[in-house]
């Protein structure tokens, strides 16, 4: 029996991240080689030209798994019946600012994309945030699709978890398939802690080749200061890795993690003193179609007080979107 037509609905696809994005998923690599895909572009007025074009190039690339291409700037018409939406749409930060300074303007963006969502998804929907600041934006969608379970709203730290796997494999000179067991926790920020305590490099202890000081000195800054990296020596944010750690994302969530875990901000259910309801980046397995948390991991004193500072930035963040009106009290 043929595989029915999924919808996917890509916000801001008339910007960079969108334009890496589309074409790859009209290729399969989003949901799998076999599945169909119907794609909504989703833009403000002002975006919708660049995303007109990009439907036009996507007509012309004739792909057999795209079924059509619709554009609007209309949230209902755009998250009606979607089973993937990849919340991308926003303003990239620039040199000199951080994620958190985008809080404002971009957080009104997603209480009335939570609503479109809540209003008409599919049953089996599934977000995932890129839009920064991603893990408070990704709570601030939520909020407001009370109707939808809270697990199906995710925000991406996997283009972090990406660049801890390439930086380590580098540093340790071996293919980054040899890493295993590496988790980003916390928010996709400056504080964000790569924690490579359980990973493995060809299955010996990663933790018995590399010191902590090059861990606190040189891996853990430049893995969680890579964005500002990226914008300085590009003079723009992240694009094609963004789109690529996107597509993982997405593929895993939906086909499932195999025997190991990756990162992924999902919402706490409390584990690892983790305030239950924050969008908070774990170790997560995905199972049945769903993100777990990797549960019993033991934390030392050296991830305990990392994991604790980025969490504690997002208690921050969610203070002010809440005293900003963004989220209900
Ligand atoms: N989570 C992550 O790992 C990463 C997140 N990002 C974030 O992704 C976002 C997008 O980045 P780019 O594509 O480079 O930016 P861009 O400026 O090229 O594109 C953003 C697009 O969003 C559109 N847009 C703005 N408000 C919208 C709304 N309400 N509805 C629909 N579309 C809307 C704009 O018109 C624009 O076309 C930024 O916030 C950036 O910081 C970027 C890299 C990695
Ligand atoms: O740093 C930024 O602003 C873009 C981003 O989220 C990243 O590259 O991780």
């Amino acid at each position: 029996m043929p595989t029915e037509a999924r919808n996917v609905t890509v916000t801001g696809a008339g910007g960079q991240i969108g334009y890496a994005l589309l074409f790859r998923i009209a290729s399969g690599q989003l949901l799998g080689a076999d599945v169909p895909i119907k794609l909504r572009l989703l833009e403000i007025p002002q975006g919708l030209n660049a995303a007109e074009g990009a439907a036009l190039e996507l007509h012309d690339g004739a792909f057999p798994l795209l079924q059509s291409v619709e554009v609007t700037d209309d949230a209902t018409r755009a998250f009606d019946g979607v089973n993937v939406g990849l919340l991308v749409g926003s303003r990239p930060r620039g040199p000199g600012m951080e994620r958190a300074d985008l809080l404002e303007a971009n957080g009104r963006i997603f209480g009335p994309q939570g609503r479109a969502i809540n209003a008409g998804a599919a049953d089996d929907v599934r977000v995932l945030v890129v839009g920064n600041p991603a893990n408070t934006n990704a709570l601030i969608t939520a909020a407001h699709a009370p109707d939808v379970p809270a697990e199906r709203f995710t925000a991406m730290t996997r283009l972090d978890h990406n660049r801890a796997v390439a930086q380590l494999a580098a540093h340790l000179a071996v293919p980054v398939t040899s890493i295993a067991g590496l988790t980003i926790w916390g928010n996709h920020s400056a504080s964000q802690y790569p924690d490579v305590f359980h990973a493995t490099v060809d299955g010996r202890p990663v933790i018995d080749l590399v010191g902590e000081s090059w861990l606190a000195e040189t891996f853990i800054p430049r893995v969680a200061n890579r964005g500002s990296e990226i914008i300085r020596v590009r003079g723009a944010s992240s694009v094609g890795s963004a789109a690529s750690a996107t597509l993982d994302h997405v593929f895993d969530w939906v086909n499932g993690t195999g025997s190991g875990w990756t990162s992924a901000a999902v919402a706490s259910d409390g584990s690892y003193g983790v305030p239950a309801g924050l969008v908070s980046s774990f170790p997560v397995r995905s199972v049945g179609g769903a993100w777990r948390i990797v549960e019993g991991l033991e934390m030392g004193a050296f991830s305990r007080a990392r994991v604790d500072a980025s969490v504690a930035e997002l208690v921050e963040e969610r203070e002010a979107v809440r005293a900003l009106g963004l989220i209900p009290d």
